[in-house]
């Protein structure tokens, strides 16, 4: 198995060569790897105390697959072939990347969108087990998945006791639910933080219950488990990538787009986005992952590919790469001086969400009056450049990022809306894919990035909320938002409590806004009074310069 991490660039291997001396001098590889958890501080040591368990899981987590097998079989057997997890960031991202890379389906609901929802419940029902995924057991989000998948059950005359499937933290509250409703539990490692888990119950279980063959990837991560802590960067790829990230960052280079394009893993820069932005994206520091756009080759940009040449070059199968990137994370987290484990930031979103649904009662949220209307898109907030259309919103929102910041678009859409439009019977390939790609509110990533040197990144709100949302409230002061909202057709009771989704949606979106605000950050709010409409209005919009 190849498993390595090289340096496609001088100036990278001349930033890195003086970090690794220090880091090697200093005994950290050796350290790490026995688990010492006092390599970030004084401050850090009591929760890092409780955050090292990742490094024990490529074999410790072996002991889980008899449970998980059985489980499986238990789920086949009766039948039931559509796999539902929900569960938000560091509960659902790397099942993802497991399933999509072992080829297997799986549904992921990571969302509030009403419609996305709604699709999830319309298919095959009677053949749908849910994995009911949440480390805490007190996300809001994968509460109301729950809530809503048990009520649909119930109606469906079908009994939830056989149909869910929980993995949690012990003591949680999530397992006190399980256990009133006779749901199993399987319960993950509580020494491992939410973006480590991939390779804990909560990476595994969904990915086997949807077929993926997680011995295998739990082989991969072995292989490089053992070259994790020799000290030697040629020997050590996690010691390697982690000085590159840590140092490059340190030297200016703070923006490090991942880069996939030849890989046979599908999305972990999806998954690589969480690690790095929540565990480095704090007190004013931090590197910005970037995702889906391709190199502008501006000074503050580091180009690190996964299987994919680039300024630093990460090798392997998936079950390595997850590992590597989560050691390399902690060695950057060493060099920048922050708590690789802690996401002090990500709360004040979810507090303001909730304050403003209790404030507004059963009345409107204050989303406040458009200052601008072009066609089916609504622009909420202080018009950039006194901008009177919406391509003049989107030129002044790019000329109004600073020299080091970049451009957030975040979109509170349905993530699967696109593949829904229509195409001809006789369309080719291509052609289908330019209707999506014309339907995708994701297509304004590549639209406006071309547009400027500056990083554009796209992220599914409230997805990134549990990822690069740390980044933005708690990194650099640099960045400028674009929020997309939508108008909700049909929305859906999240029973036994007092909002839809459509609202928590919406609420979710002022609740970011207003803690980005809170930092003297821009924040423009788009809303799509028609949602087809306005997503190809904006995306036309984008283009007109
Ligand atoms: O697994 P859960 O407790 O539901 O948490 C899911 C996610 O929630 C939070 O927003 C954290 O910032 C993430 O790191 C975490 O992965």
């Amino acid at each position: 198995m190849d498993i390595s991490v090289t340096y496609g660039d001088e100036e990278v291997a001349a930033a890195a060569e003086p970090a690794l001396r220090k880091l090697v001098g200093d005994g950290v590889p050796q350290a790490l790897a026995a688990g010492d958890p006092s390599l970030w501080g004084p401050e850090a040591k009591e929760e890092a105390k409780i955050r090292l368990g990742w490094l024990k899981l490529p074999a410790a987590s072996r002991e889980l697959l008899p449970e998980i097998t059985a489980l499986a079989e238990r789920v086949r057997a009766a039948g039931l072939d559509h796999v539902v997890l929900a569960g938000m960031g560091g509960s659902s991202l790397a099942s993802e990347v497991i399933c999509a890379t072992f080829d297997v389906p799986l549904t992921v609901l990571d969302t509030t969108d009403p419609g996305q929802l709604r699709r999830a419940l319309a298919d095959r029902l009677e053949r749908t087990v849910v994995v009911v995924s949440s480390k805490s057991g007190t996300t809001i989000e994968t509460d109301a998945h729950l809530r809503i998948y048990e009520q649909a059950f119930r109606d469906a005359g079908i009994d939830p006791a056989g149909r869910v499937v929980v993995v949690t933290d012990p003591g949680s509250p999530l397992e006190q639910v399980a256990a009133e409703a006779g749901y199993p539990v399987v319960r993950a490692d509580p020494h491992v933080g939410g973006r480590y888990s991939a390779l804990s119950a909560f990476g595994l279980v969904p990915s086997a219950l949807a077929g993926a063959d997680v011995a295998r990837l739990l082989g991969q991560a072995e292989e490089a488990r053992a070259l994790l802590g020799s000290g030697s960067a040629q020997d050590d790829p996690g010691l390697a990538l982690g000085a590159a990230i840590g140092a490059a960052a340190l030297a200016g280079r703070d923006k490090l787009l991942l880069d996939d394009s030849l890989s046979p893993i599908n999305g972990l820069p999806d998954w690589a986005e969480q690690l790095i932005a929540e565990s480095t994206g704090k007190q004013g520091r931090g590197v910005l992952p970037v995702a889906g756009i391709d190199p502008t080759g501006a000074p503050d940009e580091l180009v690190v590919g996964i299987d994919t040449d680039g300024d630093v070059e990460v090798r392997g199968p998936l079950g390595a790469q997850f590992l590597i990137w989560e050691y390399a994370t902690a060695v950057a987290g060493r060099l920048l001086g922050v708590n690789p484990f802690d996401q002090p930031n990500v709360t004040e979103s979810k507090e303001n969400t909730a304050r403003i649904l209790a404030a507004a009662g059963a009345g409107p949220l204050p989303a406040g009056a458009p200052a601008l209307v072009d066609g089916p898109v609504e622009v909420y907030g202080e018009l950039p450049g006194n901008a009177t259309d919406l391509p003049g919103v989107l030129t002044a929102l790019l000329s109004d990022i600073p020299s080091r910041g970049y451009l957030a678009v975040l979109a509170y859409l349905d993530r699967d809306a696109a593949f829904d439009v229509p195409v001809p019977e006789d369309a080719s390939f291509e052609e289908i894919t330019d209707i999506w790609a014309a339907h995708d509110p994701a297509s304004l990533q590549g639209l406006l990035s071309i547009r400027t040197d500056r990083p554009v990144t796209f992220g599914w709100g409230p997805r990134f909320l549990h990822s690069t949302g740390q980044y933005h409230k708690g990194g650099p002061q640099n960045g400028v938002f674009l929020q997309i909202t939508g108008a909700v057709g049909d929305d859906v009771e999240v029973p036994g409590r007092p909002y839809t989704l459509g609202r928590l949606q919406l609420a979710q979106a002022l609740g970011d806004r207003d803690a980005l605000h809170q930092r003297g950050r821009p924040v423009v709010r788009l809303h799509l009074t028609d949602r087809e409409a306005g997503v190809r209005h904006l995306l036309t919009a984008a283009r007109e310069v």
